[in-house]
């Protein structure tokens, strides 16, 4: 059999996705009700799917190819179609289904039509590489007139989390819908308003004719929310045999924080030096099924259950202090109001209080320990059979002072501590190394130097991203990788990261646009400005 090269990512040129579609109204016509049902009339639909069916879409390709050439790789009437109509099926047995073909189409339309057309400046300037990796991640190279100078890098990614208009929203989560000042949406936030922002500026900026004299990168990934194996690993391989360093790194994953902080006067920018690590542990526990009249005394359900209220009622040790946050805590310590100020000078002797008050708030108590988060839980097939299997995963993010090694110890040997739960790893990586916030720091403080430009009285300090970005991946490309959106996030805001009403107001929209123009301009500044001078 000859096996056929297909084009890689577009579904207006896969005759395959009209089949699929084929596939679907055929058996959305027959309502199955239940998985087995789906299957057998998938199978059975399938093999009634006619050759003759098949040949006309292969001769309709001349057809479809002169349409993706003339919308210049982008999307064609074929692709909306299929997405049209998909969008009127209704979808109870093909709700993970919808789910991924809304998340391929918002990207899709990202990928292609959207980013041409609305970046054009960027898609045809002579100074702007674009090159799609892993079929999906974007790698922009804007070239500087100064080789010699090292080029540094900004990362966004355009995947998000899925999003159910079931949980409440207050406007369609893939509407984009603005609301009173907001712009709400899946992906606001998380991170598709960087993605914008760095576009917007580069095209605003290249419009103007400004030509930077040192080069950059800018990397835009499209599994950051599954670890960017995909995406931002393919970037860095490309990187790494090009024999690239970067001066530093910007990603998200911090931001200016307005009120979240109790007892500091004013909002603060901060700009995290490191980020935790993690890992997700698979706990599981089998028996032979049996009837539900005559349950055994502990079934697997309720043996799982067990360990997992043990894993949440005995959260890991306090550590705070002992990481990047104790700086940061430090260093906004002159800005709290009395007494938090003398507590906050002095954290040798107050962390464990501190501890103990910031434990009280989710948030905060991110920044106390290794945090435990019981995520997903399955068991049972059948009302009145014991169930033969359930499982829980648990993610955890791992503190700066503590290892991967460690916590796997203490969950295995104490916490779980029923060897009847089989433990699992899944995947886990330790902490980030700190990278350098001291005044010779170009990329701290460059960044540092931005925010300023913009808010004068802002209080600038390292941080800490509670959670894990991309940027990850890049360690080895530099020392000095930075987490840091400059959006202003109120109390609340944390919340509606993947979860519900995630949006930006125009004004942290409008913010982000004119930080990366003039970031872009504060990379070609000969000498990195007097932080005595400050106003920190
Ligand atoms: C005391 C200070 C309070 C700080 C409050 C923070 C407010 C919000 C500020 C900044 C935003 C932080 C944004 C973090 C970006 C997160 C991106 C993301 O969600 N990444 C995934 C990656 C991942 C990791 C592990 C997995 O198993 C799957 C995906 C994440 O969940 O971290």
């Amino acid at each position: 059999m000859n096996v056929l090269e297909w084009p890689s990512q577009s579904p207006d040129l896969n005759p395959i996705e009209n089949l699929w579609k084929d596939l679907k109204t055929a058996v959305h016509k027959r309502s199955p009700s239940n998985l087995t049902e789906l299957e057998l009339f998938c199978k059975e639909e399938w093999a009634k799917m006619s050759v003759s069916r098949c040949a006309n879409l292969v001769e309709s390709y001349p057809k479809r190819f002169a349409a993706v050439i003339a919308a210049k790789g982008g999307s064609t009437k074929y692709y909306f179609m299929l997405y049209e109509y998909l969008c009127t099926l209704d979808f109870s047995v093909f709700y993970f289904l919808k789910i991924m073909i809304i998340r391929v189409m918002y990207h899709f339309a990202f990928t292609s039509q959207l980013s041409v057309t609305s970046f054009p400046t960027v898609f045809s300037s002579s100074k702007v590489k674009h090159e799609l990796v892993a079929n999906y991640s974007h790698l922009f190279w804007v070239q500087g007139s100064r080789p010699e100078l090292q080029p540094y890098m900004l990362l966004a990614h355009t995947d998000v989390v899925p999003a159910s208009e079931d949980d409440a929203w207050e406007v369609p989560p893939f509407s984009g819908d603005e609301k009173d000042g907001f712009i709400y949406g899946r992906g606001t936030m998380d991170d598709k308003g960087s993605v914008m922002g760095i576009l917007a500026a580069l095209e605003y900026i290249l419009m103007k004719g400004y030509t930077p004299q040192r080069g950059f990168y800018i990397g835009l990934g499209h599994d950051e929310e599954v670890h960017g194996l995909n995406g931002a690993v393919n970037i860095v391989r490309l990187l790494k045999e090009r024999g690239v360093k970067l001066l530093f790194v910007l990603d998200e994953g911090s931001a200016i924080l307005d009120g979240i902080l109790k007892g500091l006067d004013g909002p603060a920018a901060l700009i995290a030096t490191s980020e935790k690590g993690a890992t997700v542990l698979k706990l599981s526990v089998s028996m032979p099924p049996s009837h539900a009249s005559m349950p055994p005394r502990e079934t697997t359900i309720g043996i799982l259950a067990a360990a997992v209220k043990r894993l949440e009622e005995n959260p890991m040790k306090r550590l705070f202090g002992l990481g990047p946050e104790g700086g940061m805590f430090e260093h906004l310590a002159h800005k709290f109001r009395f007494p938090l100020n003398f507590v906050m000078s002095n954290l040798w002797l107050f962390a464990p209080l501190i501890a103990r008050i910031m434990e009280r708030n989710e948030t905060t108590n991110a920044f106390v320990r290794t945090t435990t988060a019981v995520t997903m839980f399955n068991a049972g097939v059948k009302e009145n059979v014991i169930a033969s299997y359930a499982e829980a995963f648990v993610n955890m993010r791992i503190h700066s002072a503590q290892t991967l090694k460690e916590v796997h110890s203490v969950q295995r040997w104490s916490t779980v501590g029923d060897p009847r739960v089989k433990i699992e790893v899944v995947y886990g990586f330790d902490p980030l190394p700190i990278s350098p916030y001291d005044e010779t720091s170009f990329g701290f403080q460059i960044i540092k130097k931005t925010v300023l430009d913009m808010f004068p009285s802002m209080i600038v300090a390292p941080g800490m991203c509670i959670a894990n970005t991309d940027s990850r991946h890049f360690k080895d490309l530099s020392s000095s990788i930075y987490r840091f959106t400059p959006a202003i996030y109120k109390p609340g805001d944390a919340q509606r990261f993947h979860g519900i009403n995630e949006r930006t107001s125009r004004e942290n929209y409008e913010g982000m646009v004119q930080f990366f123009f003039r970031l872009f301009q504060n990379c070609d500044i000969k000498k990195l400005p007097d932080v005595s001078l400050d106003h920190n």
